[in-house]
């Protein structure tokens, strides 16, 4: 879903109905480059729509832009000239209603057909809407198995099926092999599971596990996060008084792991480089017993907000936010002054596409590549505030070996008094020995990938600087 260059406006004014809400919010996010979750909120709150339709508009934009290349492949065998000779809302009119057609069985197949003519109708004009009519009555009389030609690759199997970009599924079958590729991109396909942190300040995890269960709530202690709990059934945790009060924050389990690797204790100084909107400075300051020091940066002035909110809210008093570049943290912080020094990097986000499906369509081979360089960067100036016998920890949420692996390899080069550090705490270690995914030889770096624990897809690296 690459941003187009003219942007043109739905006819027919202000959407109305789930169906024109997400085809408004797909035809934003193509021509305008919007984020989906950004721009579904605002659709949302000013179509004012009943919950059951605010829920099927999120299920039709996310699930149609998850779903994209598979949808395109097969409007393409149908559809003149697709996808660029088709006006940009009538392309998001009739794929989230392939999608709808073919994934939300609970919408009889005649109404979605109906309503997407009554749509095309009533913005474009009765040839449009004839259109609409012949394309998607031909699927329901056709059916929709995916045939593919088989003198396709193994990557074009996948990046169709599986609808995942071909570069990306090349490069992951290089890397992993076409089986984890598979399963890598059908969990990216997934819904995401929501899960929470628990604040060990305020409760422990069984107390809150049994309070939620009394409550009618079902959830799970997390295999992978000593500090998480997976909600099964549970509504939207964020609302809460479990939230509110501050026993729980709302985190995927392996980014709680990065915390945990980093293991501050009590009375430390910490540092967290690029920090918002502050889940890991608030998981260390937590670990931590709110005693000693964490300074949150980040880079937008409005964004230190969020960290202070999230501190407060979760009554973490130790956490010291402050607003600059992380390339200029030398001049501001002291050097060789902390003992924990966290870089959770910004990054293509590969590991997250469950959550923000239009990454896969959005980012670029060149995207990683310009990434990787500032991070190799950043990590610089992380480094210097390091004190001797303390602790580095790079993180990020992708799963790009030049944006991972080879900074951290470049990085260890030019700096021989550091060294990755395999010593990480047995909370994390034993759930990933005893599912298999601890690497033989494990060095002090690992890439989790989603399909492993149902989790976001995470790198995080632990280095030591050596005592002088
Ligand atoms: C992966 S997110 C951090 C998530 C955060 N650690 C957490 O767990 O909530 C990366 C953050 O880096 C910030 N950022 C990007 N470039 C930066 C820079 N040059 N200096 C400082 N922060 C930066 C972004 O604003 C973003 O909030």
């Amino acid at each position: 879903m690459r941003k187009m260059n003219t942007p043109k406006r739905i006819p027919g004014g202000k959407p109305q109905g789930a169906r024109e809400v997400a085809m408004s919010v797909l035809h934003n996010v193509e021509t305008r480059g919007a984020y989906s979750g950004l721009e579904l909120n605002q659709a949302l709150n000013a179509a004012e729509l009943s919950r059951p339709d605010a829920a099927l508009a999120t299920e039709l934009v996310y699930g149609t832009i998850q779903r994209l290349n598979t949808i395109d492949y097969e409007l393409g065998k149908r559809v003149k000239g697709w996808p660029r000779k088709v006006e940009p809302w009538v392309r998001s009119l009739l794929r989230l209603s392939y999608y709808q057609l073919r994934w939300l069985s609970r919408v009889p197949a005649h109404a979605v057909v109906d309503e997407a003519v009554r749509i095309a109708k009533k913005r474009g004009h009765a040839g449009i809407g004839g259109l609409v009519n012949g394309v998607l009555r031909g699927l329901l009389r056709d059916g929709f198995d995916t045939v593919l030609p088989a003198e396709l690759s193994a990557a074009e199997r996948i990046s169709l099926n599986q609808s995942h970009p071909l570069w990306l599924v090349e490069r992951w079958v290089e890397r992993f092999g076409e089986r984890a590729t598979e399963n890598m991109c059908a969990a990216g396909n997934e819904h995401p599971r929501a899960s929470a942190r628990v604040n060990p300040l305020r409760g422990t995890r069984e107390q809150i596990v049994s309070g939620m269960t009394d409550a009618g709530m079902e959830v799970l202690p997390s295999a992978l996060a000593e500090a998480g709990i997976v909600a099964i059934k549970a509504g939207n945790l964020g609302h809460t008084d479990w939230y509110r009060q501050g026993f729980i924050s709302i985190q995927d389990e392996s980014s709680m792991l990065v915390a945990a690797v980093a293991d501050p204790k009590p009375g430390m100084r910490v540092l967290d480089c690029c920090a918002a909107p502050g889940g890991k400075s608030t998981h260390m300051a937590e670990r931590m017993r709110n005693e000693g020091v964490v300074i949150a940066n980040d880079v937008h002035p409005h964004k230190e907000a969020l960290i202070r909110q999230q501190a407060d809210r979760l009554g973490l008093s130790i956490v010291e936010t402050t607003t600059g570049d992380a390339l200029g943290l030398s001049e501001r912080i002291a050097p060789e002054s902390c003992d924990v020094v966290l870089l959770d990097a910004p990054c293509s986000g590969l590991g997250v596409i469950r959550r923000k499906p239009e990454i896969k369509w959005n980012k670029t081979e060149d995207d990683i590549a310009s990434l990787a360089q500032l991070q190799g960067k950043l990590l610089e100036q992380a480094q210097s505030m390091v004190k001797p016998g303390g602790a580095l920890v790079y993180s990020t949420c992708t799963i790009a070996s030049e944006e991972n692996e080879d900074v951290v390899r470049a990085f260890l080069i030019n700096h021989p008094e550091y060294a990755l550090d395999p010593v990480w705490p047995e909370e994390v270690l034993a759930p990933l020995r005893e599912s298999g995914n601890l690497p033989d030889g494990f060095e002090g770096m690992l890439q989790l990938l989603p399909q492993m624990f149902g989790s976001d897809g995470f790198f995080i690296a632990r280095m030591r600087k050596k005592l002088r």
